[in-house]
């Protein structure tokens, strides 16, 4: 227990003393640690991380040299113990003492696991809708998934002189050939294009009204219950109309995601997502981030906050509603073991359907003077300046890049649309590539430039706030 307490406490003080946005890049510096010592676990990365102080570097080659290699994990396929017995213990009747409503709150430093679609509602900013398609469509979509998923790649991003790529493979489905170009051409990912860029099938066509149709009434649901009959200030008014689908395969239980929010830049404030599980059980975890001031120890951890396990079954549909993505973080967690599905095996396909804002296409959203679209990102972690917006240098989002200077609070008109009017009245130049690439950016418009670009100083104050 002391050694338990004294890993947390060591936790926090690095993250303190590590960089601004300090929690962020543990998560980050984590995640790379996994991806190039796969075989290591969480906790054993961690305490080595602590024991260098940080220092990704050092800890990898330690982990190079010292650290023998877990064995009988990979891919291997045992009883599903942990969930099954999660469920005995919360099947949800009102006679099982876990449903107590009361008794569901989440506490520091222990996991909560939810299965209800009540408790799941009531507890966090999503709704689920169990056996979501009528069974053999989802086992169609499933086996027409499983065979696309063969060609998914890992996403990789550079960091100093590695390589490392995320614990998962995945590949991104837009609806025409048009958008397909506009993805692959005009859109910016971490500092990259993308390169596997699909149409949608017919099948995920097809999935997709019936995820429109049924997410439209949850939102409705959650505007009447949860917002006092008002959608929130900046949300998108009118019906959700997904228009891209990312779709992730995970393969076998140690295939993850780590903690994160997803990226509002081309989706706007207050996003909504609708997420469709197929295959493998996992657990979709979600933890609240709760300001923080000056002086207080980093409360942002998963540590201290405590955090929600939500289960998610084959052919289960999760809505992400308006409030998730701007204070609370999710992800995939590793899993123990995993009972093995009929059709899928080891396999879990998840498809995110999205919507993206024409109001966030890069050629109408601020100029960073790198030439590279800039990103949208939000206040997590400061209390002063909680919730507020900013655009900055995309190089922030990308470890190990220097951001430029470029830094700018965020404006919306109450549904979300971006306002900042210069950027979108001609002053805008779109240049063209030798190799055909549409980029949007600043050429020498000193004046909007100066427009943008905030002075000395609101940079550094950025990466403090977030
Ligand atoms: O696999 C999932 O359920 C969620 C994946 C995810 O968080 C993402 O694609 O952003
Ligand atoms: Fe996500």
């Amino acid at each position: 227990m002391d050694a338990f307490v004294t890993r947390k406490k060591r936790k926090a003080s690095l993250e303190r003393a590590a960089s601004p946005s300090s929690e962020e890049s543990t998560d980050v510096k984590l995640a790379i640690l996994s991806s190039l010592h796969p075989g290591v676990d969480q906790e054993m990365l961690l305490d080595i991380l602590l024991a260098h102080d940080g220092n990704v570097e050092a800890t990898s080659q330690t982990l190079r040299t010292r650290v023998p290699k877990k064995s009988g994990t990979g891919n291997a396929v045992a009883a599903q113990s942990s969930l099954r017995s999660f469920a005995v213990t919360s099947a949800g009747s009102d006679s099982s003492p876990l449903s107590k409503r009361a008794k569901l709150l989440s506490r520091k430093g222990a996991t909560l696991h939810l299965f209800d679609p009540v408790d799941i509602s009531e507890h966090t900013p999503c709704t689920i809708i169990h056996n979501f398609l009528p069974a053999e469509e989802a086992n169609s979509l499933l086996r027409e998934l499983l065979e696309e998923s063969k060609s998914f790649e890992k996403m990789t991003f550079k960091l100093f002189d590695n390589v490392v790529s995320s614990l998962h493979t995945s590949s991104f489905y837009v609806g025409s050939y048009k958008e397909l170009q506009a993805q692959k051409h005009e859109y910016v990912y971490n500092g990259s294009r993308m390169t596997d860029v699909r149409t949608l099938t017919p099948q995920l066509e097809r999935v997709k009204s019936r995820v429109q149709e049924a997410v439209n009434g949850e939102i409705q649901e959650r505007i009447r219950t949860h917002y006092g009959g008002k959608k929130l200030k900046y949300q998108s008014p009118g019906p959700w109309t997904p228009n891209a689908a990312f779709v992730n395969c995970y393969n076998g239980p140690q295939e993850n995601v780590g903690w994160h929010s997803d990226q509002l830049t081309y989706l706007g404030p207050h996003p909504i997502i609708g997420s469709l599980s197929l295959g493998v059980t996992r657990e979709f975890r979600v933890r609240r981030m709760i300001p923080q001031d000056d002086d207080e120890p980093n409360s942002n951890n998963p540590d201290m906050t405590g955090q929600i396990a939500i289960h998610l079954p084959h052919n289960s549909l999760l809505v992400m509603h308006a409030d998730m993505q701007e204070e609370w973080k999710h992800s995939v967690s590793p899993a123990q073991a995993i009972g093995p599905h009929p059709v899928a095996g080891n396999r879990r396909l998840n498809v995110t359907y999205r919507h993206y804002r024409e109001g966030f296409h890069p050629r109408n959203t601020p100029p960073c003077p790198c030439g590279v679209p800039a990103v949208l990102r939000v206040v997590t972690k400061k209390r002063e300046n909680w919730g507020r917006y900013f655009w900055m240098c995309h190089a922030g989002n990308v470890p190990g890049k220097e951001a430029c200077e470029f830094f700018r609070w965020a404006e919306f008109d109450e549904d979300g649309n971006p306002l900042g009017g210069e950027t979108r009245q001609g002053g805008r130049d779109e240049v063209i590539r030798g190799d055909g690439v549409k980029e949007y950016g600043v050429s020498g418009g000193e004046r909007e430039k100066g427009d943008w670009v905030n002075e000395a100083g609101k940079e550094k104050k950025k990466k403090e706030d977030e």
